[in-house]
């Protein structure tokens, strides 16, 4: 059976999307457990969990790039369409941040933990500690103390060429699903820009600015500079604008015009991706610039590769 055959109709209505090409392969581990009728929040943390363990991406869990001082440090968050969501920031030597994440939603009172303390918190929950930067990682870190220049690509690697499937095409993961029961989840997960000072968080560990769900609604995650971002609590934006009637493509349209009117300087030289899904599994996506590719997979496509439309092109900056 080819990968495209349709699936049976209790998995109608379930979809997966994720940011950028590795979404392929984490929509393909998050898809059996929509296939099986499992929840969505099952279904992003294996799809999430998948990336991080990925040896081939630079932007995301154990293959990540550290920062300024050498070390890796993850970001994660995850968020159901009920409202429960759990984070980590700058957390180190552990292996999958997303799942830490979910254990501190199910099993704290808390939403989000930093640093030494989430660290701690995992390693009572029996995630393993173990040294995670790979030598290729050390190498580029190494590369870069040559300049010690801080200078963020519009996205993580060269992308002048970049088509829909190209390898150099990487950054946060950034997921999100609708199951068969009609219920959202989303998740998001990232080693944070490469060299950033130590101790810098970004937006994917943010609810609402790298992610943000609602059943009512939809759901939105975000990639590309997280100042941004932050700045603009653009994932929760986005779903205010699919509640107030946008479709996700202009609701992520709108929110790209929103960071630019912000800082339309900056953003001639900054990457900022937006994805959503509505809670009709309608998907839209959005960057600032070219290059940002998104992954959708249901019963129908399982590998299915998209350019998002961009507002400026490289050329113009
Ligand atoms: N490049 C990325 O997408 C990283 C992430 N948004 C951050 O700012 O940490």
């Amino acid at each position: 059976a080819s990968a495209h055959d349709a699936t049976p109709g209790a998995v109608k209505g379930a979809r997966v999307v994720s940011t950028w090409d590795f979404g392929v392969g984490a929509n393909q581990a998050a898809w059996p457990v929509l296939a099986a009728g499992g929840s969505a929040l099952d279904a992003v943390e294996a799809g999430a969990r998948w990336a991080e363990a990925d040896l081939c991406n630079s932007t995301v869990g154990r293959c990540g790039n550290p920062d300024r001082d050498g070390v890796l440090t993850l970001d994660a968050s995850i968020m159901d369409g009920d409202g429960r969501c759990g984070a980590v920031a700058a957390l180190e030597d552990i292996a999958h941040p997303i799942s830490v994440a979910r254990r501190v939603m199910e099993r704290t009172p808390h939403v989000l933990l930093v640093g030494a303390g989430a660290q701690q918190f995992a390693i009572e929950q029996g995630f393993p500690k173990q040294p995670l930067l790979t030598d290729k990682a050390r190498a580029a870190w190494n590369e870069w103390r040559k300049t010690s220049k801080y200078q963020p690509q519009i996205n993580a690697e060269r992308l002048d060429n970049a088509r829909p499937g190209d390898k150099s095409n990487h950054d946060t993961l950034g997921m999100l699903a609708i199951d068969a029961s009609g219920k959202l989840a989303g998740a998001c997960t990232t080693s944070g820009m490469a060299w950033k000072l130590h101790g810098r968080v970004g937006d994917s560990p943010i609810i609402g600015a790298g992610l943000y769900v609602d059943n009512e609604v939809g759901a939105a995650t975000a990639s590309g500079v997280g100042e941004e971002m932050l700045r603009n609590a653009a994932s929760f934006l986005v779903v205010e604008l699919m509640r107030q009637g946008r479709s996700p493509d202009e609701a992520c349209r709108e929110a790209i015009d929103r960071v630019v009117r912000k800082r339309p300087q900056a953003s001639k030289t900054l990457q900022v991706c937006f994805l959503a899904i509505n809670k009709h599994g309608e998907v839209g996506a959005h960057a600032l610039h070219r290059g940002f590719v998104y992954a959708v997979c249901d019963a129908g496509k399982r590998d299915a590769l998209l350019d998002s439309r961009s507002v400026y092109t490289t050329q113009q900056t």
